[in-house]
This record gives C-alpha cells, sequence and structure tokens, in this order.
C-alpha cells in the first residue's frame, strides 16, 4: 500500500505552505513525506517536489499557444486533462516504491473539485497505482469567523466531499492569524451539540425576501449540525502539537501505520514460534 494527501483548498487558503509544512515535519521526525506539485500555474512553494507537473506542462503553454488561446481557468482544465492524457509520465515520475507517503499539493480553483470530472478521474488513476488517498480540504479560518461565513464554507467542503466520493478531512488553516476573541466565537462553531451557527446568521432587515433566506440558512444550519455532515480541525503550523494532531487523524483515515503493526505481530508470532 501507498498513501496520499490530496491538499485541495481555494485559492491561497494555505496549500502549499501546508505541504512545505508537513514535508519539514516529515524531516524533523524522521519520517519520509513527499510533496509532488499538481500546480500548472504555481508561481511560488519553498518545499522540495519530488514530482512537479510544471516539467509536463505549464498553464502558460495553453495561454500563449497560438490555437488553444486559453484563459488562465480554462488553461488550468486542460492542463490537469493532459496529465490525465499523459499518465505515463507521472507513473513514471512516482515510481512504484512501497509505502510511499505523497502530499499532491493541487491548483486552488474550486471547480475543479466540485463539478468538473478531471480530479476525480486522476483520484481513480491514484487508486489504481495502489494508493490509500483521502482529500484534505484547507479552508482559511479568517473566512469563517461569523455564522454565514462558517455555513458557506462548509457548504463548499460538503461539495467537495460530495464530488470526490474520498475519505476526506477539513481543515482550518492559518490559526495562527486568529485574536483569542475570535478563536472563542469558533469554538463555538466547531462544537457540533451547540447550534451556534444558527444564532449567529443575521440578515438586516424584516422584508420577506429575508424572511425566507432566514428559513432556509436555518434548515441548511441544522441539517449539518444535526448530522454532523461536516467537521474541521483546526491547525496552528506554528504549534507543534497541532501539526501532530492534524496528521494523526489524516492517518487514521488513510489507514497509515496499520500495516506497519501488522507487520510487527507477524515478527513476534515468528519469533514466538520460533522460541518454542
Ligand atoms: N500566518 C499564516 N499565514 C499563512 C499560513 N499558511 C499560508 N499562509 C500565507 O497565506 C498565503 C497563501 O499561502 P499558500 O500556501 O501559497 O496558499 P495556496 O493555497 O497554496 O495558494 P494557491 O496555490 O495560490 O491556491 C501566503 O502568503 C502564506 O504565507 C499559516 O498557517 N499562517
Ligand atoms: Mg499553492
Amino acid at each position: 500500500m501507498r498513501y496520499a494527501q490530496l491538499v485541495i483548498g481555494p485559492a491561497g487558503s494555505g496549500k502549499s505552505t501546508y505541504c512545505s509544512a508537513l514535508q519539514q515535519h516529515g524531516i524533523d521526525v524522521k519520517r519520509n513525506i513527499e510533496v509532488i506539485n499538481l500546480d500548472p500555474a504555481a508561481e511560488y512553494f519553498d518545499y522540495e517536489p519530488m514530482v512537479d507537473v510544471r516539467e509536463l506542462i505549464h498553464v502558460q503553454d495553453t495561454m500563449e499557444d497560438e490555437e488553444l488561446h486559453f484563459g488562465p481557468n480554462g488553461g488550468l482544465v486542460f492542463c490537469i486533462e493532459y496529465l490525465l492524457e499523459n499518465s505515463d509520465w507521472l507513473h513514471d515520475k512516482i515510481g512504484d516504491q512501497e509505502d510511499d507517503y505523497i502530499l499532491f499539493d493541487c491548483p486552488g480553483q474550486i471547480e475543479l473539485y466540485t463539478h468538473l470530472t478531471a480530479m476525480k478521474k486522476l483520484v481513480i488513476q491514484l487508486q489504481n497505482w495502489n494508493f490509500n488517498i483521502c482529500s484534505v480540504f484547507l479552508v482559511d479560518v479568517q473566512f469563517m469567523t461569523d455564522g454565514a461565513k462558517f455555513l458557506s464554507g462548509t457548504m463548499a467542503a460538503l461539495s467537495v466531499m460530495v464530488n470526490l466520493e474520498l475519505p476526506h478531512v477539513n481543515i482550518l488553516s492559518k490559526m495562527d492569524l486568529l485574536s483569542k476573541a475570535a478563536r472563542k466565537r469558533l469554538d463555538r462553531f466547531l462544537d457540533p451539540d451547540s447550534h451556534a451557527i444558527l444564532g449567529d446568521i443575521e440578515l438586516s432587515g424584516n422584508t420577506a425576501f429575508n424572511e425566507k433566506h432566514r428559513k432556509l440558512s436555518e434548515a441548511i444550519g441544522s441539517l449539518i449540525e444535526d448530522y454532523s455532515l461536516v467537521r474541521f480541525v483546526p491547525l496552528n503550523l506554528k504549534d507543534l502539537e497541532s501539526i501532530t494532531d492534524v496528521l494523526i487523524t489524516i492517518d487514521n483515515v488513510i489507514q497509515f501505520g496499520e500495516d506497519q503493526d501488522v507487520k510487527t505481530n507477524d515478527f513476534e508470532a515468528i519469533d514466538e514460534e520460533g522460541g518454542d
């Protein structure tokens, strides 16, 4: 088995920073964590990529091409489809090392995960190559600090979960930027029993539209809260314990470490037999 995190989330949510922090953490704790850049338009990241999709195709190529003439978003979709058509290239680059643990740093265009099929196909490809994959959806916590925003972020996460159909972990990134007061407010939303999201949605004016709108938000809010559909794990990259917690959560989801336990048990069993 091999293990992968598909690191996704809106533009600027901190995906590349997360990948580079986890790679560094891997070095610190002597654990092999590789990163692959899947963003054909990436301008900057500071990890050492194991594979960089820009070596195959760069979004600029599709925009400058006489025939294609794509804009940045169409160009990106083209690049991902091109990557799929050339999946042998990716396969060769990744190799087939057992027990690999790879983070895929993905582009920030949310439509890739909510309704287009290219990413989904890529996921199936990776599964065929024996990867246990989990989608890791990052949302900048600064956009989650009031009820309406929290609801909207939650629905974005839900939409990705429904489309990708993968084991899924939602992360609130950039926790280091929250003030104490904002952290308190957020904690109420994170507690699934509190119904705090609903209480926090305020609409100005008592027009008939607002009344209907409020009912809609309430209905969605209680659906999400009552069924605990979407949970978020806060991540503060400046806090080692927080990094470890997030990694343990994700490792559990992709069953990383479980095979290792089985192997150790096997050895113990052999030892016992040998000792007879
Ligand atoms: N304070 C703080 N800033 C962060 C953190 N993570 C990311 N940033 C900043 O947020 C900005 C965007 O971070 P990136 O990691 O490039 O985000 P991204 O999701 O890879 O962005 P795209 O690839 O453009 O979609 C950068 O200026 C980072 O320095 C964090 O945990 N704390
Ligand atoms: Mg990035």
